[in-house]
């Protein structure tokens, strides 16, 4: 933790040794070993470049510390061809929406999702390439976690109640909080639960090293990106954060390996899996390969697993509560629908309430149109040159995505939290605008065969969370519940994150 707030604090203020010392590393670095992994198609235009004849490691730091100006600037140039974006680790080919139907569909053999996410993901340095060639957590999550949704509703109601009593502040008076931390572990129980049971969801520790490690993972991959593949193999041995990611999986091998064997024995026993064990852990055990299946494999593919479920809600909740905060007028009309749902089901959390939740699905869908965390979606490796409907070839070996063009700002300018709640009242668009739907214009979960598989079980969390949390606390940026300044986001890369320094106020409401 103390890593990655210190590397995003002196990122936060522009300046501070951190930053400074690692771009002008890499930036050396790169004058002296520039290579890159991923080929382009040739004659294509480099968004970002000040002048045509500015050399590419200029472009390439800019792209490092102003990724998203960079990728914004390449749209409005460049939108509807295909462009390059020179990262400082290699060069990634951009190409327009209007390629989405033809390339969504394509098999792994041609575009590989989980290739490019593991090599933006640090790859063998950071471990997560142990996910590739694989497509056992998807297959567990589009297969079984999600039909399973009913079943898992009242675990997460009384794994969130115990989580809000321990995580929150029990005051009637406003007080500050780091909430994008007790948010993270309000998730990180929340899916402990679902993945691996009550045993572990009650484990302070266990939540302590599996958030760590994830943290050491995405350091890991951020500072690799900051220098060419061709330096990875000795930047990668030399850095700490690699050292602290096996202590942390041999941690987690710890509590999941004796867990794995004791089910294993128990199964053996009764010939069949016990009731209380039908949880995304046992549907891993029961999915993978022999190659997969030793309890210290599956124990170390659960923590790259994981991630994709813990920051990507943990995010989008946290920045949901602060657009509650900043938008303040979404409040009452939100509790009054939460109290009308309620009502109807007797005040129990039912099968269907969450879809009830209109107008607090479409709040959470404008606050990810809005803050999505990062501008590039179905990014993809080619495996093997494609010919697209236009002649246009994309090479084999190259990096391709597309931009999610609201994430630029390329949407509504206002804040509306109710849009998409409007839009659904006409009857054809009462699907097409839910939090959880995909297209063209609203790329952050993916779109196509590999969409993210884990987004409804995402809303049915967020929605629990928002719930209680509108039930029971105001939220503001100033400590007397009104006014107050939203902390801009950090950027780096195409990545944001929250400051870690923002301190939000809650407050609990009396009881109606
Ligand atoms: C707001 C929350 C979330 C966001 C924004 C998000 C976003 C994404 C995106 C953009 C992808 C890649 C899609 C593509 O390549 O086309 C993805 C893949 C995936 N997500 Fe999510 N996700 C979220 C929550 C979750 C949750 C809660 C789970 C698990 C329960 C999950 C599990 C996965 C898995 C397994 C993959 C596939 C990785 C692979 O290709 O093997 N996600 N997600």
């Amino acid at each position: 933790m103390a890593l990655l707030v210190e590397l995003l604090d002196h990122a936060s203020r522009g300046s501070g040794r951190v930053v400074v010392a690692l771009v002008a590393v890499g930036f050396i670095l790169n004058i002296l070993f520039w290579s890159t992994k991923y080929r382009t198609v040739s004659g294509s235009p480099v968004a970002g470049r000040k002048w045509w004849f500015e050399p590419l490691i200029f472009t390439r730091y800019r792209f490092l510390l102003n990724g998203w100006a960079v990728t914004r600037a390449g749209w409005d140039q460049y939108g509807d061809r295909i462009f390059t974006i020179a990262r400082p680790d290699s060069t990634i080919t951009v190409v327009p929406p209007r390629y989405l139907d033809e390339l969504q569909n394509l098999p792994d053999t041609k575009l590989n999702g989980i290739q490019a996410l593991a090599e933006d993901m640090g790859d063998e340095y950071s471990g997560i390439s142990i996910l590739k060639d694989t497509h056992l957590t998807f297959n567990v999550v589009r297969n079984k976690l999600t039909p399973k949704m009913p079943a898992i509703i009242t675990p997460l109601l009384e794994e969130l109640e115990d989580a809000l009593k321990l995580e929150l502040p029990d005051s009637k008076e406003w007080v500050a909080v780091d909430l994008g931390t007790i948010i993270t572990r309000i998730v990180s129980r929340l899916t402990t639960r679902v993945w691996v049971g009550k045993e572990l969801s009650r484990n302070d520790a266990w939540h302590t090293d599996n958030i760590r490690t994830t943290e050491n993972i995405f350091i890991t991959a951020i500072l690799l990106r900051f220098v060419p593949p061709v330096l990875h193999p000795i930047v990668g041995a030399l850095l700490p954060t690699r050292r602290r990611i096996r202590k942390g999986i041999q941690k987690v091998q710890s509590y999941l390996v004796p867990l794995i064997e004791k089910r294993r024995r128990r199964q053996a026993e009764l010939g069949t899996v016990a009731e209380e064990e039908d949880d995304v852990l046992q549907w891993l055990m029961d999915g993978a390969s022999e190659e997969e299946s030793g309890a210290e494999n599956l124990a170390e593919r659960y923590v790259y697993s994981v991630i994709g479920s813990l920051y990507t809600v943990s995010g989008a909740l946290t920045d949901c509560l602060f657009d509650l905060a900043e938008h303040a007028e979404h409040v009452e009309p939100l509790r009054q629908e939460l109290r009308q749902v309620m009502a109807e089901s007797g005040g129990k959390w039912e099968r269907g309430t969450a879809a009830k939740l209109v107008k607090m699905d479409s709040f959470m869908k404008e606050s990810l149109r809005t803050n999505a965390p990062s501008p590039f979606s179905q990014k993809r490796i080619v495996k093997e040159e494609l010919r697209l409907s236009d002649g246009v070839k994309l090479p084999a070996g190259a990096y391709v995505c597309m931009i999610d063009q609201s994430a630029i700002g390329r949407g509504p300018d206002k804040f509306d939290g109710f849009r998409y709640a409007g839009m659904r009242q006409d009857p054809g668009f009462m699907t097409k605008y839910q939090y959880t739907s995909t297209d063209r214009d609203h790329l952050t979960f993916g779109h196509g065969r590999l969409a993210c598989p884990g987004r409804f079980v995402a809303s049915l969390e967020m929605k629990m969370v928002l719930a209680a949390m509108l039930e029971r606390y105001e939220v503001s940026f100033h400590p007397s519940g009104k006014g107050g300044v939203r902390p801009q986001k950090i950027q780096l890369l195409e990545l944001a994150f929250h400051n870690p320094a923002t301190r939000v106020y809650l407050r609990q409401r009396t009881k109606e």
